[in-house]
């Protein structure tokens, strides 16, 4: 049949991986079910699922458990349960789910037959009661036919498995939701993400995933695949806190900023996570970024320049098209920071000037450490460096000696070219006016290469 339930749905959700291993792998299970997700909603309101290619139905309650098995001590009296199944809570289920699925226990089905009873009066009650017509299929057309009607619920959304006292009795006893994050860097890239991942590392109470080999050290979890591997995948990645309150464990993922699924995915799973993104003038994140690629031997980079890049028109080959959108897309500040504020409230966000960043990180350190709550408080002015040769703040360590970002981070390059800077500025306009309206509905100031492209449109 290819369905299989779990006792108590242990395993199917909050997801233990290798349950869903084991299914596939022993029985080739292509499907399961649970009441559980996202949480015990009411029955119209369930979700279901996919993961590992296990198709996970939506479940609804019908009032018949291992223990309700004789008719007239039904909880409440008999007329409890026949007020469900004509009119009731159980009929309006079905009326209102386009498809129910129920699990019964062998129980009801000896004793007083229970189940038997249940769903003949209830499927008499809808054929006389409605122009319903009820249908009946076996679990894998039924799974297919569900996420046909659902397909936007294929995709799960995690969420921490301690906020439910149901999904943390159920969970396996060796794990903790200690290995989250407190809060994420989340971009753009080449705004100076790697300095300010370095900076908070120096701090004692501040700590971070260990390095993905895969995806360039960053985790990249919210944004894209992998977070289909599971939460456990995830928090694989963190150190258990030796003190969960004063510890705050973090991740730097620069393309978080970006995404269309991030903000939701994260506040899914670390809703009250603080959330630090950091902006420079987009023409120079978009030329910083251009040079990334092409250190990166990116053929399409190579092979173009940046003017080429930034102003290909519709008609471009592919490759070129694709490249310019990765690289100007990131830019539009403003939409992407609103789509953050969709799910997270304004005092869990912190803007950083990257410019300032990198002429004063002393001071932005000081707001950062405010900003998270973190104690002790760390002296960056003393932690921290110039290093003429490098040309950028690094840790200062024992000796005068000095720990810098490597080569590939303050690269060395040409200037932008001026026609790249003015096709750019003009590019950006709309979207920097837009980040100025919304920097100012925060109450933030506007850092100085906003006040100086706003001057351009005047
Ligand atoms: N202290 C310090 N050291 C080195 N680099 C610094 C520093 N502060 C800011 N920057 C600027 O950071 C730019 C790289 O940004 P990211 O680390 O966000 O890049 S990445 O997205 O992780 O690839 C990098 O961009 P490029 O100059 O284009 O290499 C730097 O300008």
């Amino acid at each position: 049949m290819g369905y299989a339930v779990a006792p108590h749905h242990s395993g199917v959700y909050p997801v233990h991986v290798q349950l869903y291993e084991a299914w596939k792998k022993v029985w080739d299970i292509k499907i399961t079910s649970t009441e559980e997700y996202p949480h015990l909603k009411p029955a119209r309101h369930r979700r279901g699922f996919i993961h590992k290619n296990i198709m996970v139905l939506p479940r609804q309650t019908c009032g018949l458990f291992t223990h309700t098995i004789f008719y007239k001590e039904y909880p409440g009296g008999p007329k409890e349960l026949d007020k469900s199944i004509q009119g009731g809570e159980l009929f309006f289920t079905v009326v209102l789910n386009p498809i129910s699925i129920f699990m019964t226990h062998l129980s009801n089905y000896g004793n007083d037959r229970l189940g038997l009873y249940t769903f003949v009066n209830l499927a008499n009650f809808v054929q006389t009661w409605t122009n319903l017509r009820l249908q009946t299929l076996p679990p894998v057309q039924l799974a297919h036919k569900y996420f046909e009607l659902f397909p936007d619920q294929k995709d799960p959304l995690w969420q921490n498995p301690c906020d439910d006292k149901r999904h943390r009795d159920i969970w396996s006893k060796e794990k903790t939701c200690d290995r989250l994050p407190k809060f994420l860097v989340i971009g753009p890239q080449k705004t100076g993400t790697t300095a300010l991942y370095l900076f908070l590392l120096m701090h004692p109470s501040i700590l971070s995933n260990s390095p993905s080999p895969k995806t360039f050290e960053e985790v990249q979890f919210f944004n894209r695949n992998n977070y289909h591997r599971g939460i456990d995948w995830y928090m694989d990645f963190f150190p258990v806190p030796s003190n969960v309150t004063t510890d705050f464990l973090f991740e730097k993922s620069a393309n978080y900023f970006h995404s269309e699924e991030a903000p939701r995915r994260a506040a899914s799973l670390i809703p009250k996570a603080k959330i630090i993104t950091i902006l420079i003038d987009p023409s120079d994140r978009a030329y910083s970024w251009y040079q990334h690629q092409r250190s990166h031997e990116d053929p399409a980079a190579l092979k173009f320049s940046f003017y080429e890049v930034i102003s290909a028109g519709p008609r471009a080959p592919w490759e070129l098209r694709t490249l310019q959108k990765r690289c100007l897309v990131p830019g539009w500040y403003a939409i992407h920071i609103e789509r953050w504020l969709v799910y997270f409230p304004p005092f869990q966000l912190l803007i950083i000037d990257g410019q300032q960043l990198r002429t004063d990180p002393a001071t932005v350190m000081d707001e950062v450490q405010k900003f998270l709550g973190v104690s002790p408080h760390f002296n960056y002015s003393e932690a921290l460096t110039f290093d003429s040769h490098k040309g950028f703040w690094c840790q200062l360590l024992e000796e005068g000696k000095t720990k810098c970002l490597g080569k590939n981070k303050g690269r060395k390059y040409p200037p932008m070219d001026t026609d790249s800077r003015a096709f750019l500025s003009s590019y950006y306009r709309d979207h920097n006016i837009e980040l100025s309206k919304l920097l100012h509905r925060l109450g933030q100031p506007l850092p100085s290469w906003l006040r100086q492209e706003l001057q351009k449109v005047r």
